[in-house]
């Protein structure tokens, strides 16, 4: 029935005010005004319908996603929307374009490398769209190892011009989106050679295809990397391939703000560290991190409310079966994903504020927190991801069956989400990056410089290295103090091991590569720590609204009760903690469960999503999940016809042949 809540009794249960924590997770009332009108803007025009999309041939799929990309464009034109707004207009159409690298890195990149000539030259028209531009860095041959890249730039003194090339099949670019079939322009990523020497990697503005007729200019060679994973999902994304065969540009499309090369081919470096030239992968991976909690959000609002519209077992005299969401199974695998959904949107907070605090550093010529800022954005943005992805896969069985249908949403989250465990930097190498910064640290403990912000702790490693957890019963877990010393103890532990370790190797890279599985595990302890200290510092905010600060309470314990178990381990083999003290904090664990129980819907509804964007049958807002599943399904091609295309052809000589046989 059209119109019926089947979830309004769970939505009466709530303890709190939803509307108030809608705030909070929009993390303003503007945040949260302008994400409710831009979303239910997009979710009411049919120009941004998704109706069908997973069905459709790649070349039919990438023109629709041409379509709506230039449909969204005119759009922000016409009802002549701000840049947030724009920015949160793509986020609700929610398909992955073009638009996302113009957008999300080619402007980046011309404004944190170019020189302020540079950017009044190129921002001008790349923000009228009157060229479109994409982040060509990875090759066929490498990604991760961005000084090993092999395109050259090679400086011309005679016409004051680079020579861009390919000089090998393992050169070719490979990977950067909207590259394949749109882009008029690139930021390319190549080794610098003037003078005939060698001076590392350098971005260079090359344009690719005319401005006329798009086709590829002269020495180009361009074209789609062809399909990925998944049905639909990222395959709306032309990530490409491009070659150079000896391409010229002018000097001055050199991205010159950390090096120069004079008209007389001299090499200059400005007196910035030369890390600035990764700060567009900075400023994307705290993105990614930002855009975590939404897909996570996302996956669990659809998994919390299938779980309570869902029954199985239990019926007694014929009365309603059990809802699964009350199975303390079913409540250990999705309430920690939905607390995480919630950490991960306070530490994406506070991450962004980090990042605001060192660009303005930065412009300030203080290059003193960089470190610190490369170590949070790498290391959480692989820990975001990597339990979002996992969390969103958790999802899809949390809807048993029904969740591998399409129409459930979650196949397709997962595929459009999955590569962001790769993409900007793969997880595991970003996690051996802060292993690095942490390995620095304790080895400079000594040496008077004291360690500051999310490092801090490391300054009272004496301390931690010898206390131990004074919890005597489970409700003691609730103590932030307890559970911050706990988390810094077992994340200091296994640092100082792993540098006692390394101590023993000759050659410290040796010592590094041979330890390298257990140094990503102490960034991982490092990395949750800062998630679980964000989580506490936010709750010492003032939060208003009815229950709305208990809740988070609950959501925070959660959290961190649920990583403690899962790391049990970790914390007994460092010695904080007892089996005695672990065992207290799964009761505790499970308590908070019970608290969280009723009031699960309401703070699913809190993420505010509309059904447009959640785009799934098992998670409709009124959870009328069933007469909607069995519609769907009739609207599948093969249902067209009664008898399927390929009846006459195979099925009907096999049926045939059977009765033949029968005969005999
Ligand atoms: C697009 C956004 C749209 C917005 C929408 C929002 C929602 C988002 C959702 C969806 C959009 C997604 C769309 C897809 C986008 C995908 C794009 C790409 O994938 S672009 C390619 C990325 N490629 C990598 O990330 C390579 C990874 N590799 C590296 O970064 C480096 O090679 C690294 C760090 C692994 C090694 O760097 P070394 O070779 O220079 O080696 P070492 O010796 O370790 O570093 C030297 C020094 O530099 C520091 N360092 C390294 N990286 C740094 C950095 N980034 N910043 C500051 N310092 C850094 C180190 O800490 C070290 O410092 P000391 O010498 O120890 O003090
Ligand atoms: C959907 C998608 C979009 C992308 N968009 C862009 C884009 O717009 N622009 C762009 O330039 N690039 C883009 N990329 C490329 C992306 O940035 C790289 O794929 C990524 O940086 C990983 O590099 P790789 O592919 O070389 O992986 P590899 O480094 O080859 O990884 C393979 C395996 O080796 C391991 N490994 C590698 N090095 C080490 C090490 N030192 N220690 C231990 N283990 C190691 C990794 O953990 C991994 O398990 C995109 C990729 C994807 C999937």
């Amino acid at each position: 029935m059209e119109g019926v809540d089947y979830l309004a009794d769970e939505r009466k249960k709530a303890e709190f005010d939803v509307n108030e924590m809608k705030i909070v997770w929009a993390g303003s009332r503007h945040n949260f005004e302008l994400s409710d009108r831009i979303s239910k803007l997009v979710a009411n025009d049919p120009g941004f319908s998704k109706e069908g999309r997973t069905m459709l041939p790649r070349k039919e799929l990438f023109k629709n996603t041409l379509r709506k990309a230039t449909y969204a464009w005119k759009r922000i034109i016409e009802l002549r929307l701000s840049e947030e707004e724009a920015a949160k207009l793509r986020h609700f159409v929610d398909e992955p374009a073009f638009t996302d690298l113009h957008w999300g890195m080619f402007i980046p990149a011309i404004k944190g490398q170019g020189t302020d000539e540079q950017q009044k030259k190129w921002l001008p028209l790349a923000y009228k769209m009157q060229i479109i531009g994409c982040y060509a860095q990875t090759e066929l041959g490498h990604g991760s190892n961005v000084q090993g890249l092999e395109t050259t730039a090679t400086f011309d003194p005679q016409t004051d011009e680079f020579v861009i090339h390919s000089p090998t099949l393992t050169s070719s670019k490979w990977w950067p989106g909207g590259l394949g079939k749109v882009s008029t322009h690139a930021v390319v990523y190549a080794r610098l050679i003037t003078n005939g020497k060698d001076y590392g990697i350098n971005g260079f503005i090359v344009q690719l295809r005319s401005l006329e007729d798009h086709k590829p200019l002269p020495g180009v060679t361009v074209g789609d990397i062809g399909l990925k994973f998944g049905n639909g999902a990222y395959n709306t994304m032309d990530n490409g391939v491009l070659r150079f065969d000896h391409v010229r540009i002018p000097r001055d499309q050199m991205l010159m703000r950390v090096s120069q090369v004079t008209r007389e081919g001299k090499y200059v470096q400005s007196d910035v560290p030369r890390q600035l030239l990764y700060g567009t992968m900075v400023y994307v991976r705290q993105t990614i991190v930002s855009d975590a909690s939404n897909a996570l959000s996302r996956a669990v609002c659809i998994a919390t409310r299938y779980s309570a519209v869902r029954r199985q077992f239990g019926s007694q005299n014929g009365g309603q079966e059990i809802q699964v969401i009350d199975y303390k199974t079913q409540q250990n695998r999705l309430f920690p994903l939905l607390a995480s959904a919630y950490a991960f949107r306070f530490v994406g907070e506070w991450l962004k504020w980090l990042y605001t605090d060192v660009t303005q550093r930065l412009q300030a010529n203080d290059f003193s927190t960089l470190p610190e800022a490369h170590a949070c954005t790498a290391g959480l943005k692989s820990l975001t991801t990597t339990a979002t992805a996992d969390g969103i896969e958790e999802c899809r069985k949390l809807c048993g069956g029904h969740g591998y249908l399409c129409s459930s949403g979650l196949p397709e989250l997962f595929a459009v989400y999955v590569p962001a465990c790769t993409y900007e930097g793969d997880n595991t190498v970003l996690l051996l990056q802060v292993a690095r910064f942490l390995m620095k640290t304790v080895s400079q403990l000594g040496s008077g410089k004291k360690p500051v912000g999310t490092i801090a702790y490391m300054g009272r490693i004496e301390h931690l290295m010898q206390c131990r957890s004074d919890v005597k019963q489970a409700k003691d877990w609730l103590k932030p103090s307890a559970v911050v010393e706990a988390f810094e103890a077992r994340a200091a532990r296994m640092s100082v091991a792993c540098a006692q370790n390394l101590s023993k190797f000759d050659n410290p890279e040796e010592g590094f590569a041979e330890l390298a599985a257990d140094l990503a595990e102490a960034a991982v302890a490092h990395c949750q720590l800062i998630v679980v200290s964000k989580f506490i510092e936010k709750l010492q905010q003032d939060i208003p609204g009815e229950g709305v600060k208990q809740q988070l309470e609950v959501l925070c314990g959660i959290y961190y009760l649920f990583l403690l178990h899962k790391h049990q381990g970790d914390f007994l083999g460092t010695g904080y903690i007892t089996s005695k003290q672990a065992s207290l904090a799964n009761d505790q664990l499970r308590a908070l469960y019970s608290q969280l129980r009723p009031n699960a819907i309401s703070l699913v509804d809190a993420f505010n999503y509309t059904d447009h964007f959640l785009d799934s049958i098992l998670g409709r807002y009124d959870g009328n999940v069933y007469p909607k599943l069995y519609e769907a399904a009739w609207k599948d091609p093969l249902n067209q016809s009664d008898i399927a295309d390929g009846f006459h052809e195979y099925i009907r000589p096999l049926l045939k042949q059977q009765l033949r046989t029968a005969r005999l």
